[in-house]
């Protein structure tokens, strides 16, 4: 019923449910070179045991390699995160290290088609931004391949085919919110309309494509050394496709994961104000990092370097304290031409002294806007001013 080369590796992923002793069944007798089944235990029902027992009862009779990995219960005690997300991370983790561990690199993984239906809908329903609607037959996770042979059968042919052979397997009694809207779903999707689906799907994916295509045009030709230049092209662009913009410009500078790591509304919150703010400057924080918005670029600056620092300098001995702005060269020579008149101020934080400080004759804000410094140099630069004039010394913008 399913097609796999015999001449490959392969690890499968074995909950104990009908779809992956489905799965597996089907592949022994495909009798690939190597198989390694791999089972999670996660100890969060009180019939997990059951579960297990029934995948070490097959693997036992069918002569497999099972590799098990049990969760401690005592995880579940301080457990922030929703746990299918966890579960799912701590599964990949483990397949990951057995594809280290026994150098096999393709998984296999008993999605069915009404998985693949219901994931679609579940998509619809929470109107996440996605890269692709439904599952794919072949997908990557870190060094893993991973495939979905059963994406063409039904649920209910798989059930048929095992309880006609009598076959034993698990039931799940889980119910978290996901499960709770993923049953509800279920319960309401008949087996007539999944094809119909399905083709609703392709077509999707197809309209899907073309949009992450021209989201990673835009990112890829408005890129110049890890900025984003936001152009008036930008600002034809709806909602939805400036948030994929913003995931392929991540993308592109390798940090995709301070997004995929929040909730999705964070894109949304960004790409609304990158399309309705006008102000010259604003930033969101993502963590350790914050992405900002400066004049028409748009970039990420780590926490440690948005640090507002002042000082005083009241002697030649107090100079080296300079040495915490990036650009201490440049203050070091300003107080030098100055002919060392102490005591001096040294800041970063250009919101205090562009108030009541000079530069080139005019009040520092005013210089700043006129000049459309961007914030990047008022953030990082620090300037230097005697602390009784207050006329700027170094070069600023
Ligand atoms: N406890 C487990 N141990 C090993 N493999 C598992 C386990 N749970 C699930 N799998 C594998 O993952 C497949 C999908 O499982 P399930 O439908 O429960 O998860 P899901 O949340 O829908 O999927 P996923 O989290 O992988 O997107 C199963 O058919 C099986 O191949």
């Amino acid at each position: 019923m399913i097609n796999i080369n015999s001449n490959n590796n392969y690890l499968i992923g074995v909950s104990g449910g009908a779809d992956s002793i489905f799965l597996l069944r089907e592949v022994i007798k495909n009798k690939p070179k190597n198989l390694v089944v791999c089972h999670v235990n996660y100890n969060f029902r009180s019939d997990s045991n059951i579960d297990q027992s029934i995948v070490e009862k097959f693997c036992q009779e069918n002569n497999l390699i099972l590799e098990i990995k049990i969760v401690d219960t005592n995880f579940y005690q301080n457990m922030k995160e929703n746990f299918e997300d966890w579960s799912r991370n701590l599964r990949y983790e483990f397949f990951v290290e057995m594809s280290k561990k026994y150098k096999i690199n393709n998984l296999l993984i008993a999605h069915n088609k009404n998985d693949l239906v219901e994931t679609f809908l579940i998509q619809e329903k929470r109107k996440a931004l996605v890269s692709y609607f439904g599952l794919k037959k072949i997908s990557n996770y870190k060094n893993l391949t991973v495939i979905r042979p059963l994406l063409n059968l039904t649920k209910s042919k798989i059930l048929e085919t095992l309880d006609r052979e009598n076959v034993a397997y698990a039931i799940d009694s889980t119910n978290s919110d996901l499960k709770y809207l993923r049953n509800k779903i279920r319960s309401e999707l008949k087996d007539n309309e999944l094809d119909g689906y399905l083709q609703i799907i392709k077509e999707k994916n197809i309209l899907l494509a073309e949009e992450l295509q021209k989201a990673y045009f835009y990112a890829n030709n408005n890129l110049t050394a890890d900025e984003l230049t936001l152009n008036q092209q930008i600002n034809e662009y709806d909602i939805k496709m400036i948030q994929r913009i913003i995931f392929e410009y991540l993308k592109l500078i390798n940090k995709e994961t301070i997004l995929q790591k929040r909730a999705n509304n964070t894109s949304l919150e960004i790409a609304k104000r990158i399309k309705n703010s006008h102000k010259n400057f604003w930033s969101v924080n993502l963590g350790d990092q914050t992405l900002i918005k400066d004049y028409q670029k748009i970039y990420l600056l780590s926490v440690n370097n948005l640090r507002k620092e002042s000082l005083i300098i009241n002697s030649k001995d107090e100079l080296h304290n300079l040495e915490e702005f990036i650009n201490w060269l440049d203050l070091f020579n300003a107080i030098k031409k100055d002919q060392e008149n102490y005591p001096y101020v040294v800041s970063n934080d250009y919101q205090i002294y562009q108030k009541n400080t000079f530069y080139n004759n005019k009040k520092t804000k005013d210089y700043f806007s006129e000049k459309k410094i961007p914030f990047k140099n008022r953030i990082l630069k620090a300037v230097v001013y005697q602390k009784n004039h207050k006329k700027i010394l170094n070069k600023i913008g």
